[in-house]
């Protein structure tokens, strides 16, 4: 690099640095003087005068405490603020910025040329001249498009052209440019290969400083109602996806906050994965949750199928598994919702003392008394609303009854002290010697304070209204949370009626099946346990009923996997997040759980989108993984042809076939050794739990932690994980345990195999008995080694 311009660089990387340390001190010094200042309000406390004598001194105190209160507030918000500043430009320091580029708004006539530097966050000296932008700013999208010459970004304003004479690229590390270089092309190789050669960990890390053309589309975007993301194992979607969460935090900031976003993840270990990133590029996390989490948190009493139940029982393309997470079911749900409107809504009863109080034939007639034109959650309300003034003017009834003048009879003291109100005590009870009214009186002072009734039928009166109404306030409380409504009973007799709602034949589901396996769902609801399947046919149907509205808060919705769901679950996430942008990102080929279907999906779901507003972004590259992987591992998949692998070296994958489970323990050994001479990262693949949990037994080795719930944190160095919550993670080293046709031995298990295969970032083996899996015949022989020793 031409010396003159490493000079200038370093000059005006000095004047940035020299900039941000002054910012640096005078946020030191006010966060100082906000201290002194929130102590001298704090102090001011004390002078607070507490007149409370007079109703004019009340209102001088409050006003005083309010102010001090206003005061207070002002200065821990400017501290905030300072603060936060602070830890920005700590950060700034270490790395003001990653990119310059030189260009001119080509519209104008005599065109400007205007020299920007790109980075983290942006900066402006005192003068407010920018000496860096965010990476977020319109015109920073110029850095990651093109080359040189003409191009055009898109600013709130519109399109804007721009001729680009110059980009270069630094890396700078504790305020010395370590590299820099220019580029034509948009993100130079160099760039990209020093970022991808890092080693792995077991945290994400952002890609800010190489964020590729078609990932910036992703970015970026903000027409689409539904972004659909589809790319290869390792291509960048997830890195891709969390880079956005940041972008429309800036973009729209002031108006979104990190809590209207929400990323559904596949299992929780992924979300201790990722969960740097956002903090690293100086933003903090949206809500990250499974949709398992989403799903069964809303269902306490009901033990919802885990992820690992799922994977390991109920990951079968059934006929009616199909039917079940289909659109045409998501449609019969509707429809058979919308019935309910006119009848058979399912109704118990409002109990009280063992009878009914309100019968369900009374609540039934409520319910159904308005007109056509209510919805069924406003039925629901107006229904909730009579019932409760039904409840009202019960107490009158009641208070007459048997088992009133009964229980005032034998109220204990303490009840009926409760009863009249605390600390009040009965005419009399100067009277009494007992400790407790001695303590009483000891705490009320000399001469007990009375309520007096006039009477004892006014004490009788009082008595009772006050027993009726206590004892009746549980059934407000029912009828509030539409405990009248029979959601079980609604949600079999939906099951029974279901195929009267969507065409059996088109699933090839006989009638007679359909019923059979309605009654075990029946049973299983019983025995408080669910699908996750019907937990989501369950909750929709509730939130009909219930005419929930959904989270109306959350603006843009993420979703990781996709192809993990099924079309039913999808058109509920719509449902339960109505006013949400969707991105959703997946690659169909690893499907771990509908594995035939998988395809329809993208079809599917984006039918629920007006269709101008739905865009679709491929991506082909992948980064993850060495060439000689990812050759390896697309060819696993029967289509996997359109899988780029990036340039990068490694060793070829290698399968060792071994003639037992004791050789293959040996062969694990020597692998661990080395992987741990190498200090990789390390994940020992299984396909199921159990297999992980016997192989840890057999391993006994101390150092390789056991992952077996994904509850657990991702531990560093080397660990035994099972296929599916291996899923989004990558590791530097992965070893697949009985690649064989034992675990891996049916087509339908080509999608995981591809999965597991594609974790692996430098080097990928295999261990099988006797011999490999037969999905690896489509795997041209020269592209791996087989070892049978
Ligand atoms: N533009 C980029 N610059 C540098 N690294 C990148 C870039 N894009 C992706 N990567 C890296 O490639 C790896 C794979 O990315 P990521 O996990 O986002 O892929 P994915 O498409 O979500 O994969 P999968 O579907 O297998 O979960 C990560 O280590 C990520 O940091």
């Amino acid at each position: 690099m031409d010396n003159k311009i490493k000079t200038d660089e370093t000059q005006y990387l000095n004047k940035t640095l020299y900039a941000m340390e002054k910012s640096l001190q005078t946020t030191k010094s006010s966060i100082k003087s906000t201290n002194k200042s929130l102590d001298s309000v704090a102090q001011n406390w004390g002078d607070v005068r507490l007149k409370t004598d007079t109703y004019s001194g009340i209102v001088e105190t409050a006003a005083s405490i309010r102010q001090q209160q206003q005061m207070l507030s002002e200065r821990e918000n400017s501290k905030t603020r300072a603060e936060r500043r602070f830890a920005t430009l700590t950060k700034q320091i270490d790395k003001p910025y990653f990119a310059r580029i030189d260009f001119s708004e080509s519209t104008s006539q005599h065109p400007e040329q205007e020299t920007i530097y790109i980075g983290l966050g942006s900066f402006s000296d005192e003068k407010n001249r920018f000496l860096v932008y965010d990476w977020r700013a319109p015109v920073a999208s110029i850095y990651y498009d093109g080359g040189i010459g003409n191009v055009s970004y898109i600013t709130p304003d519109g399109t804007q052209e721009a001729n680009v004479t110059l980009k270069r690229q630094f890396q700078i590390e504790d305020g010395v440019i370590v590299t820099l270089f220019d580029t034509e092309e948009a993100i130079g190789d160099a760039m990209l290969m020093n970022a991808l050669s890092g080693e792995s960990s077991t945290k994400m890390k952002s890609i800010v400083t190489t964020i590729q053309k078609e990932q910036n589309k992703i970015i970026r975007n903000t027409a689409a109602d539904l972004l659909f993301v589809q790319g290869a194992a390792g291509s960048g979607k997830t890195a891709a996806v969390l880079q956005r969460v940041a972008y429309l935090l800036y973009r729209y900031r002031g108006k979104l906050t990190s809590g209207q976003v929400v990323l559904f993840s596949p299992n929780q270990l992924f979300n201790d994965y990722i969960d740097n990133v956002l903090p690293e590029l100086g933003e903090q996390n949206m809500v990250q949750m499974t949709f398992y989490q989403y799903a069964s948190r809303r269902l306490p009493k009901i033990d919802v199928e885990t992820l690992q139940e799922r994977f390991e029982h109920d990951a079968k393309d059934t006929p009616i598994n199909l039917a079940k997470g289909s659109l045409a079911m998501f449609d019969a749900v509707t429809a058979y919702a919308d019935h309910l409107n006119r009848s058979d809504m399912k109704i118990r009863s409002v109990m009280f003392r063992g009878e009914p109080l309100i019968s369900k034939e009374r609540i039934s007639e409520i319910y159904y008394q308005y007109n056509d034109n209510y919805k069924l959650g406003q039925r629901l309300e107006a229904t909730r609303d009579t019932l409760m003034r039904i409840l009202s003017s019960q107490v009158g009834l009641e208070v007459r009854k048997d088992w009133v003048e009964l229980t005032i009879e034998n109220l204990s003291k303490q009840e009926y002290d409760e009863l009249v109100g605390a600390g009040k005590v009965r005419i009399g009870d100067d009277q009494e010697t007992d400790a407790a009214a001695r303590t009483r009186l000891a705490q009320l002072g000399e001469g007990p304070k009375e309520r007096e009734f006039a009477s004892e039928k006014a004490e009788r009166q009082f008595l009772s209204r006050q027993i009726v109404t206590q004892s009746l306030r549980p059934l407000a409380r029912q009828i509030r949370r539409a405990n009248f409504l029979n959601i079980n009973a609604q949600f079999i007799d939906f099951l029974r009626q279901a195929h009267h709602y969507f065409d059996l034949k088109s699933f090839n589901i006989a009638e007679s099946d359909w019923l059979a396996h309605v009654e075990t769902v029946i049973a299983s609801l019983r025995a408080k346990q669910l699908s996750l399947t019907d937990t989501t046919l369950y909750l929709y149907l509730y939130d009909l009923i219930t005419g929930k509205r959904g989270e109306r808060d959350i603006r843009f919705l993420f979703i990781d996997e996709i192809q993990d769901y099924t079309p039913f679950q999808l058109a509920f996430l719509k449902f339960s997040f109505p006013r949400a942008k969707f991105t959703v990102l997946g690659d169909l080929n690893q499907a771990i759980f509908t594995k035939d279907n998988a395809t329809n999906l993208q079809v599917d779901f984006s039918s629920l989108f007006d269709s101008e507003r739905v865009e679709s972004v491929k991506l082909t590259q992948t980064y993850r993984s060495t060439q000689q992987i990812t050759d390896f591992t697309k060819y696993i998949l029967r289509d996997g042809q359109d899988i780029d692998a990036f340039n990068r070296d490694g060793q070829k994958p290698v399968l060792y076939t071994l003639p037992n489970e004791s050789e293959m323990l040996s062969k694990l050994r020597l692998q661990i050794q080395q992987h741990a001479i190498n200090q990789d990262t390390t994940a020992i693949i299984t396909k199921t739990r159990a297999d992980a949990q016997t192989l840890a037994t057999a391993l006994g080795d101390k150092k390789v932690t056991l992952i077996q719930s994904e509850n657990q944190r991702l531990a560093k160095g080397m660990i035994i994980v099972p296929s599916y919550l291996a899923k989004g993670l990558e590791f530097d080293a992965v070893i697949i345990w009985h690649a064989d046709n034992s675990r891996y031995g049916v087509d339908s298990e080509r999608r995981l195999l591809y999965t597991v295969a594609s974790r692996a970032m430098h080097t990928l083996t295999l261990l099988a008995e006797n011999s490999g899996s037969i999905l690896l015949d489509t795997v041209p022989t020269d592209l791996y080694e087989v070892n049978n020793g």
